[in-house]
């Protein structure tokens, strides 16, 4: 549990109810339809035997939060469900239909059509006996009840932010999941991201438009930074009459899907918001990896590969390349370890130096004179530190992302300089800078099947009347996670879990760490766990007191 967690006794609504979703959801907590300030408690339809519902507020929202409650329902042991919101959170009186998968023929071998609305997924998964049960998430899926008639749905999808291997395969999958799943037929694209709403014409979307679209790299609808123009956007869904809104991309587009979301229900409308985490960085965090990643480390094998033979063709060669990763340096680590060529990487997360003992350069020396040549990776984030003043930029792009500097062709400079005038020595070095080759190109085969699952996992999710919410992989099972989870922090590597030790050892690089500074990350880390635990407990006990007798009665009743 995150420490920013805090406990708002006030807002604590008890609702225990025996679920049945062939029902219409019984409504027993108070709703405030008007204001954003309404205090989410699940529909009853998806709430299991024995557990509650608490309404929480976080002391430090990231934007595009608003005054969201996270929707939390615990259970014995240590029992937690971050809930999703529902549209009978706020449109109570909504009918339900049968879910046309029923009659669908692919389906009709399936044993079980629908997920179980008792599943949910740990998001911790080690665990020791005595451990509370902790965090989970609704898993997703088709449900027995849905909240839409086919020929009501009017679905629109968008693709926002960098590109990233697969956004065509997502867009496709949408398009025949609602297509050939639900008979969903009208279905449009919204053109060049966000401001497409209220600035381009749409694109008609049918499962022969997307046929082959997974085929090829990039978006078929475009895409773009910045233009989030919330109200001029929900009103664009409004004039249309769109009912269902799937916006695929990273966080600041999360971000933006969060206060889309948020105005769709100030208004009341019957629109489901669903989002689908892209980024080629990986650093959305919660799920277990974002799609077009696994493509995008692939890629970057053929451009070490071409540093790697660059690099030994030739006396004192050295090969660098350089990778996306503005924060996170997943990209760099996964890449390095699939390769088995490079000797040295580096990220924004280890932070490294040049000169002087254990240093880069001491390290580059020794690497040419073992082996007569060596190969480097860096994330194009890593060692922004250590550029001057002026180099750093204050700059950012349209949506406030900030703008770096080329850390490959800085480090290459710094390389050849001190080589050159301090050891007197002739060095090659060839700097390959593969960043938009590594995710212009369309997905691999395991990402295809990775964003057919999010995709439909997504459409299940939306027919079924969910709103607020990414789809995303939770320790290899669908979920749907609430916005605030997916905005709230980035995923980094870790340079004190075990994948980075692997990476070091792999490499046999230095690790830029002093002895001092492990055992300093080492207390902070058990710190927080500590902190976790206790924030956890607080989450219970809250409830605990929460329930009282009133609750113990409704209970018994059921
Ligand atoms: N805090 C925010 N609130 C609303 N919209 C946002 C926010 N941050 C980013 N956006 C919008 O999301 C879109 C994509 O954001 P960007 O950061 O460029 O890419 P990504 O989603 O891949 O991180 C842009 O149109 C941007 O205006
Ligand atoms: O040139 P662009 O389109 O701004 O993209 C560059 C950036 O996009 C990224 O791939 C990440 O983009 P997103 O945040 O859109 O996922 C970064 O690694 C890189 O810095
Ligand atoms: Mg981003």
């Amino acid at each position: 549990m995150d420490s920013i967690f805090s406990a708002n006794h006030s807002s604590i609504s008890c609702l225990k109810s025996r679920f049945l979703e062939t029902s219409k959801p019984e409504i027993s907590t108070s709703r405030n339809f008007s204001s954003s300030s309404i205090s989410f408690s699940g529909p009853t339809s998806d709430l299991g035997a024995g557990f509650s519902s608490i309404g929480f507020s976080r002391g430090a929202m990231s934007s595009g939060n608003g005054n969201y409650k996270p929707k939390i329902v615990t259970g014995d042991y240590g029992y937690v469900l971050e809930d999703v919101p529902h549209l009978t959170d706020y449109l109570p009186d909504l009918p339900t239909y049968s879910n046309p998968l029923q009659d669908n023929p692919a389906y009709s071998v399936v044993k079980q059509y629908f997920v179980h609305v008792d599943d949910t997924v740990p998001q911790k998964i080690v665990v020791h006996k005595d451990s509370p049960r902790g965090i989970h998430f609704r898993r997703a899926g088709p449900r027995q009840r849905v909240y839409f008639e086919s020929d009501e749905v009017h679905a629109c999808i968008v693709t926002c932010g960098g590109l990233c291997p697969g956004l065509n395969t997502v867009i496709r999958e949408i398009v025949c999941g609602l297509y050939h799943m639900y008979g969903v037929k009208r279905i449009l694209g919204i053109d060049g991201g966000y401001r497409g709403f209220y600035a381009r014409n749409t694109i008609p979307l049918t499962p022969k438009v997307v046929n082959d679209i997974h085929k090829r790299g990039g978006t078929i609808l475009g895409t773009s930074r910045g233009g989030h123009d919330t109200s001029k956007i929900v009103d664009s869904i409004q004039d249309r009459g769109i009912n269902q809104v799937y916006i695929i991309g990273g966080d600041g587009t999360q971000k933006g899907a969060s206060v889309i979301f948020e105005e769709v229900r100030r208004r009341g409308l019957k629109v489901a918001v669903a989002g689908i985490p892209k980024t080629i960085d990986n650093d959305i965090p919660v799920i277990d990896k974002s799609f077009g990643f696994d493509t995008a480390v692939e890629e970057a094998q053929r451009a070490i590969n071409a540093a790697h033979v660059e690099a030994e063709s030739i006396e004192n060669g050295i090969g660098l390349v350089k990778l996306m990763g503005r924060y996170s340096g997943f990209i760099a680590m996964h890449a390095t370890l699939a390769s088995r060529d490079v000797d040295c990487c580096l990220i924004p997360e280890s932070p490294f130096y040049l000169e002087g003992e254990g240093g880069l350069f001491e390290y580059i020396e020794k690497c040419l004179k073992e082996n007569g040549h060596m190969v480097i990776v860096i994330a194009e984030g890593a060692g922004q530190e250590l550029l001057t003043e002026t180099m750093q930029s204050t700059q950012q792009d349209a949506s406030g992302n900030k703008l770096l500097q080329d850390v490959g062709l800085w480090i290459s400079q710094k390389i050849k300089d001190f080589f050159a005038k301090k050891r007197k020595m002739t060095i090659n070095l060839k700097y390959i800078d593969p960043t938009y080759m590594i995710r212009a190109v369309p997905s691999n085969a395991s990402d295809n099947v990775y964003c057919t699952l999010l995709a439909q996992s997504a459409v299940h999710g939306a027919m079924a009347g969910y709103t607020g919410f990414t789809s995303g992989l939770v320790n290899g099972r669908q979920t749907y996670i609430p916005f605030h989870r997916i905005t709230e922090k980035q995923n980094k590597v870790v340079i004190t879990d075990r994948m980075w030790a692997r990476l070091l050892s792999s490499t046999n690089q230095p690790s830029f760490w002093c002895h001092k500074d492990v055992i300093e990350d080492k207390k902070e880390d058990n710190a927080k766990i500590k902190e976790e635990g206790k924030q956890e407990s607080l989450l219970i006990d809250s409830k605990k007191q929460a329930d009282g007798p009133v609750a113990k009665k409704e209970v018994s009743s059921m």
